[in-house]
């Protein structure tokens, strides 16, 4: 009953006697080509207990990531009680969240290799502790420096807790319908972003306390995310128990030259990674709402809604896409599809007078679907004992580049003046969006053309 274990003393259980569900599932060890279809293999019978409990384990990881994904958009939504009651800059309110990426350039590596090292199941429970004493801290803190302690052990714990929840999904899923889990998955985080956003409607008494009970709230979010990551824990402990008859092996040690074996297709799926998730969250978390009012006119409302039906689209379109992907068995076409929306819609928002709904429904499907493909994938082009490692590295590039678009991007804006009074100021920040867009669905279509079309023509032959 027990997955493919990826970490802890049972990370290489990869060599199976038994014809257990869940577990024999043929993976690559670092093949450099986009899998056409989902491995077929006999587990995951529609009946067997297996299965349910792969669903149920989906589920909790799924709940756990609303708490955490809340959490994560908590600062936003009290930016503006924290300037009026405790005096804080820009500047500060910014660092609250850019400090949740900062450590990860470098410890989001470590994560990863932790993950390989001591299993998804513990490493989610670990991570969403450290998560809950970040939020605490986050909340109760007196000043400005505890609570951007607070938002730093946030971010040391949530990049990891997110990669200890993919290679969850990544196990129990192996024998097919990753793509799903984790889609499902992603769009209940994405519904606990959407909530935060829409927390000041849905609690209006406590943003009427001023800055704290909102934070109080997330916390307990965040206490929320840990119960599912507790019952998950408890729960795997409880399939490796049932499975104490399997042949085991021992973890392999981590090697530094194991990433250079990670394959082309790896790389290309990278470089996408960085390229895209730094345009969509630099743009649409930092400047869409300000760059909608100034140059397209739109209130502070009327923006922020507009930029919310994107996370709102991508709650139900993200499972979707994972079913049509696990379903139709490709991966590599959606994916550049899905990159190559994103360039249409930020030259659309620049160049035209076209509405800002097509734009955002643009964005809507492709944050929907690239994430909804990125991550099965990623599970596919390598072994299942580097899953850990292969996002965590992917995740290092990614918040360098998050972080770095947000700094480029703020710098061009400044330099041109933008503002309500120079809409036209906007220009070079859309052009650098752009460019990296394109960059990004040009690695996508490289993935496609190439490793996707290899691994098609080896299907081929081997038929
Ligand atoms: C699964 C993926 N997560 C990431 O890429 C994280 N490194 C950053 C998540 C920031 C919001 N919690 C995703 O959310 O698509």
């Amino acid at each position: 009953m027990r997955p493919p274990p990826m970490g802890g003393r049972v990370a290489e259980c990869r060599v199976v006697t038994a014809p257990l569900p869940l577990v024999t599932a043929p993976r690559r060890e670092s093949a450099p080509s986009v899998p056409d279809r989902p491995p077929k293999t006999p587990t995951m019978n529609d009946k067997s207990p297996s299965r349910a409990v792969a669903w149920l384990v989906c589920a909790l990881v799924a709940a756990s990531l609303y708490g955490n994904y809340y959490v994560y958009d908590s600062i936003g939504p009290v930016a503006d009680a924290l300037q009026r009651q405790r005096g804080f800059s820009d500047q500060q309110i910014g660092l609250l969240n850019a400090i949740y990426s900062l450590p990860n350039v470098v410890l989001i590596l470590v994560g990863g290799v932790l993950v390989d090292r001591f299993g998804a199941a513990r490493m989610t429970l670990w991570t969403a502790a450290v998560c809950l004493l970040g939020a605490l801290l986050t909340a109760l803190s007196p000043g400005f420096a505890g609570m951007a302690a607070g938002r730093l052990l946030f971010g040391i714990g949530a990049e990891t807790f997110g990669i200890a929840t993919l290679a969850a999904l990544a196990q129990y899923f192996v024998g097919g319908k990753v793509a799903f889990s984790m889609g499902l998955a992603l769009s209940i985080g994405r519904l606990g972003s959407f909530s935060s956003d829409m927390s000041p409607t849905w609690f209006p008494q406590a943003y009427a306390q001023g800055w704290q009970p909102p934070l109080l709230i997330a916390a307990a979010m965040a206490a929320a995310s840990f119960g599912g990551a507790l019952l998950y824990w408890w729960l795997d402990r409880r399939v490796a128990a049932a499975d104490k008859g399997i042949a085991q092996q021992q973890a392999q040690p981590f090697v530094w030259r194991d990433l250079l074996h990670f394959g082309k297709a790896y790389w290309f799926l990278l470089a996408l990674c960085v390229l895209w998730y730094s345009v969509i969250l630099a743009f649409r978390s930092t400047f869409a709402i300000k760059y909608f009012q100034h140059a397209h006119g739109l209130d502070l409302a009327a923006a922020g809604a507009m930029n919310s039906y994107v996370f709102l689209a991508a709650v139900f379109a993200t499972p979707a896409f994972g079913w049509l992907c696990d379903r139709v068995g490709r991966y590599a076409p959606f994916l550049a599809f899905g990159a190559v929306l994103l360039p249409i819609a930020m030259a659309l928002m620049a160049l035209t007078a076209t509405s800002l709904w097509v734009s955002t429904a643009l964005i809507g499907v492709s944050f929907s679907l690239v994430p909804a493909v990125m991550w099965p994938l990623a599970s596919r082009l390598v072994s299942p004992s580097r899953f850990g490692t292969a996002i965590g590295l992917m995740w290092v590039a990614q918040n360098a580049g998050i972080a770095g678009a947000n700094l480029v991007a703020g710098w061009l804006n400044d330099r041109a003046g933008a503002g309500a009074q120079n809409p036209a100021g906007y220009e070079s920040m859309m052009l650098f969006f752009g460019l990296a867009s394109v960059g990004g669905a040009v690695f996508a279509l490289i993935l496609w053309l190439t490793a996707g079309r290899r691994a098609q023509e080896r299907a081929a032959l081997a038929a």
